[in-house]
């Protein structure tokens, strides 16, 4: 059966690469309008919302709410959605020839869940075999930041990590385990407050057994945040 790619309207978010599942689903023309200008518009949009709730934006307590929330919006939750503010990551050679696994563990997420916009609160996990390159350690954790702040589903933030690390590393041996909080699960819903949720992507290296087992026992998947 042939696929109808002019179905997917998967743009990729300013970069020249070929859309794919793993992009996050943006509209072609996603920046034509600035910052300011979404803010704008989206402080309208909040301002009918309470309005429709039945609240009185004339209480000092919540005149500035439409405002606060717009700001919040483009500026800081999803501003990972403007790729202009994609983390640079500064690699250096590995002089040291350091070649075993390194981890960075316990890196705080903090995203938005893309079917509620609520919260999504937990822990990365990221690990690579050097190729030759490394990156600044806290370059990782500014990687994971910059996809969190988007509407996501933790599949695709786990991917996402991966994939920008493999580009940067320029090697495929990258693996990334994510353990989160789904406050649409946790506080809504079902209400399952002890629940969370553990995504993984293991590129190149890290699919062979012994080494996702040494990834994994580094980690210890120790669920307390
Ligand atoms: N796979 C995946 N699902 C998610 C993620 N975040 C939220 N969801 C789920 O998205 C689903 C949306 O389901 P719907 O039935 O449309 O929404 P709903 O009626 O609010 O569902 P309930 O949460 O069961 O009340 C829910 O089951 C959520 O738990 C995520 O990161 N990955
Ligand atoms: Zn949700």
């Amino acid at each position: 059966m042939e696929i109808d790619n002019t179905t997917k309207n998967h743009d990729s978010i300013g970069e020249n690469h070929v859309g794919t599942s793993a992009d996050t689903p943006m509209k072609a023309d996603a920046f034509k309008l600035t910052s300011a200008e979404k803010i704008e518009i989206i402080k309208d949009d909040v301002r009918h919302i309470m309005e429709t709730l039945g609240l009185d934006l004339t209480d000092d307590s919540l005149s500035g709410t439409p405002n606060r929330v717009a700001k919040m919006f483009v500026n800081e939750i999803f501003g990972g959605l403007d790729p202009q503010k994609k983390p640079s990551a500064s690699t250096f050679d590995n002089k040291y020839k350091y070649g075993e696994m390194l981890v960075e563990k316990n890196i705080t997420v903090y995203s938005t869940c893309e079917h509620h916009l609520l919260p999504i609160v937990g822990r990365a996990h990221i690990a690579y075999i050097s190729n030759g390159t490394v990156v600044g350690l806290s370059k990782m954790n500014r990687i994971v930041d910059y996809f969190a702040k988007r509407p996501q589903v933790q599949e695709r933030l786990t991917i996402q990590v991966v994939k920008e690390l493999q580009k940067v590393l320029n090697t495929e041996d990258v693996a990334c385990v994510i353990d989160a909080k789904h406050l649409c699960v946790n506080s809504r819903g079902i209400r399952d407050i002890e629940s969370s949720t553990v995504t993984s992507e293991f590129g190149g290296q890290f699919k062979n057994k012994d080494i996702k087992r040494e990834f994994l026992d580094y980690i210890k998947l120790d669920t307390t945040f």
